[in-house]
């Protein structure tokens, strides 16, 4: 597993123009050599940055399928609905056919979205014992969780499904379905974006502190893959080694 990636940013809208620049520049890598491009999409700030961004890019929509990295199991009409946050501020603005983003379904109990979820990713990845996404864009909370995999829990250890529920999440709303780690760090690229000095102590003890048990977000070391980081200066200020 190759070392992350750090790269740092002045200002947030930076970080917010380079995420959006590399998830497009892999698009358009993976459309012109398989004719299809796989991303996942977190909901937080990473939402923020995609959105802003994106609508700006040049890509054939057409070839994307777009799945969440973890969603939260609530109404597609709750403001904590990551699809709706999406639908309402890219989907809507681009040509990305709505059949090829995939939603959790809400009405049924979260571990039959979780089930469902699953199936749904091996709609797309039809060969993929384990789906290798091209792209995962991925934010980390402050506590060091990354999708709906927080520090301590059961799920850190999961090593079969490729996406499961989780009915306690700290982080409110408790229900969800997340990527797990076996899907995560089969990823052929993993990108965080972090922004603000509220960050700059988990951002500094997630990668660079080994001493510990490692954090949900540093477990994410995609084994045939990269992992990228771009934080602004705020995020970054008690690195190390940058
Ligand atoms: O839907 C979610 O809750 C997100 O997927 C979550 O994992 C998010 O990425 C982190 O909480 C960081 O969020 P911020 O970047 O907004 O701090």
């Amino acid at each position: 597993m190759a070392a992350p990636i750090i790269e740092v940013f002045s200002t947030e809208e930076e970080v917010s123009q380079k995420l959006c620049q590399l998830v497009v520049t892999r698009a358009n890598a993976a459309i012109e050599s398989k004719g299809l491009f796989t991303v996942g999409f977190s909901g937080g700030s990473a939402a923020k940055f995609l959105c802003s961004g994106l609508p700006k890019c040049n890509t054939d929509w057409s070839k994307w399928r777009v799945f969440f990295c973890d969603e939260r199991h609530v109404p597609f009409d709750d403001p904590e609905c990551t699809f709706t946050i999406y639908k309402e501020n890219l989907l809507s603005k681009v040509p990305l056919p709505e059949v090829n983003v995939f939603p959790l379904n809400p009405d049924i109990s979260v571990e039959e979205a979780a089930e469902d979820y699953v199936r749904k990713l091996y709609s797309v990845f039809t060969t993929d014992p384990v789906p290798r996404f091209d792209v995962l864009v991925l934010g980390m909370g402050p506590d060091g969780h990354t999708c709906s995999l927080f520090p301590g829990h059961p799920l850190l250890k999961e090593t079969n499904q490729i996406a499961a529920a989780i009915s306690d999440s700290p982080k409110p709303p408790p229900k969800r379905v997340t990527l797990t780690f076996p899907t995560i760090n089969n990823a052929k690229c993993a990108v965080f974006a972090s922004c603000g000095s509220a960050k700059a102590d988990i951002v500094q003890k997630v990668l660079e502190d080994t001493s510990g048990e490692l954090l949900p977000a540093a477990r994410v070391r995609p084994v045939k893959g990269e992992v990228i980081w771009f934080l602004d200066k705020g995020a970054a200020s008690k690195l190390k080694k940058v």
